[in-house]
């Protein structure tokens, strides 16, 4: 099985109006509930992907009894959560018709106490004995330590699982330095991360600061993957318009199966830009257009970086 990490998991709202305008009242035409936080929607676009995949991480109060429910509900993933005794937070996503934006805010979560703590670490080591390969995902709930990734990550190494690290600010800056195998940082976390907004500069910083390969999400531009070997970039053949809440998450997806199937370096990085962009084309993140999806595998071309540039 394939193992994901989501510390801070979410009922994840989306909200469709038909214009978003600050200081008016909305009436919303459509509402969306969906098991969310990133690990989540990863472990369902895997099982998607005919993979079997275990999701732990935190749950509790009435949100997190919700959460549950929708995740026995509407997909195959196995719940391996942790509860706690602080309610799982809502993110809400406001999808503006008129323009197609998407707004999005995400509550803090619920405090994890060090009992709590101390039993996801438990559950995790067990987790880790069955996994082909780990997504630690998203931001961190109060009360956990921000050095958590590292320690994930350290653990995971040892039980010879490779890591897959897809988090922002300092977790990443603190994640990094145990040498996850794979780092998926967006365009703007790198750029908080590095100081420098060209991709190619960036990733390759990301990848001297610890983790053996780095895959940046660039948005309509696509992916880049820098390794020891090489470097690869991606990109959809056209825009897609939609909802692109997920399509990072998505893109984790298609890394990591790519990585436990074998795959090359480019045909994964087509998998992930493809499943990255069909996701834009669907109404939740968690999910894609698997029409869309199809089409885009056979018309992505991967372009190799000169060595060195
Ligand atoms: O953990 P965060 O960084 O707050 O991100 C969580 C959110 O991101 C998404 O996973 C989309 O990537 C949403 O489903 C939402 O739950």
């Amino acid at each position: 099985m394939i193992l994901t990490v989501t510390l801070n998991a979410a009922v994840d709202v989306t909200y469709r109006v038909p214009r978003l305008q600050p200081h008016t009242t909305h009436r919303v035409t459509e509402v969306v509930e969906r098991p969310g936080g990133k690990g989540l929607n990863v472990a369902r676009v895997l099982t998607a992907l005919g993979h079997r995949a275990v999701a732990t991480g935190f749950a509790g109060g009435g949100t997190g009894d919700a959460l549950r429910a929708l995740l026995a509900q509407e997909t195959s993933v196995t719940d391996a959560l942790v509860p706690v005794g602080g309610a799982t937070r809502r993110t809400v996503a406001v999808v503006d018709e008129s323009t197609g934006d998407t707004t999005q805010l995400n509550e803090p979560g619920p405090t994890v106490t060090p009992a709590e703590w101390d039993t996801f670490m438990a559950t995790y080591r067990e987790l880790l004995a069955d996994a082909r390969a780990v997504a630690l995902c998203g931001s961190l709930p109060p009360g956990v330590p921000v050095d958590v990734y590292a320690r994930l990550t350290r653990a995971a190494r040892t039980a010879d699982v490779p890591v897959l690290l897809d988090t922002s600010g300092e977790p990443l800056r603190r994640g990094l330095a145990a040498r996850p195998d794979l780092a998926k940082p967006n365009a703007d976390e790198l750029a908080a991360l590095t100081g420098s907004t060209e991709p190619l500069r960036a990733a390759r910083d990301a990848r001297r600061r610890g983790a053996h390969t780095v895959a940046a999400s660039l948005g309509a531009d696509g992916m880049l993957v820098v390794t020891a070997d090489g470097a690869w970039q991606a990109a959809p053949p056209r825009r897609i318009a939609g909802n692109p809440t997920g399509a990072g998450d998505s893109a984790v997806a298609g890394l990591l199966s790519g990585l436990v199937e074998g795959l090359s370096w480019p045909a994964r990085l087509t998998r992930a830009v493809a499943l990255s962009a069909a996701t834009v084309r669907a109404p939740a993140a968690g999910e894609f257009d698997r029409g869309t999806y199809e089409d885009l595998l056979g018309e992505i071309r991967v372009v190799e970086h000169p060595v060195g540039v």
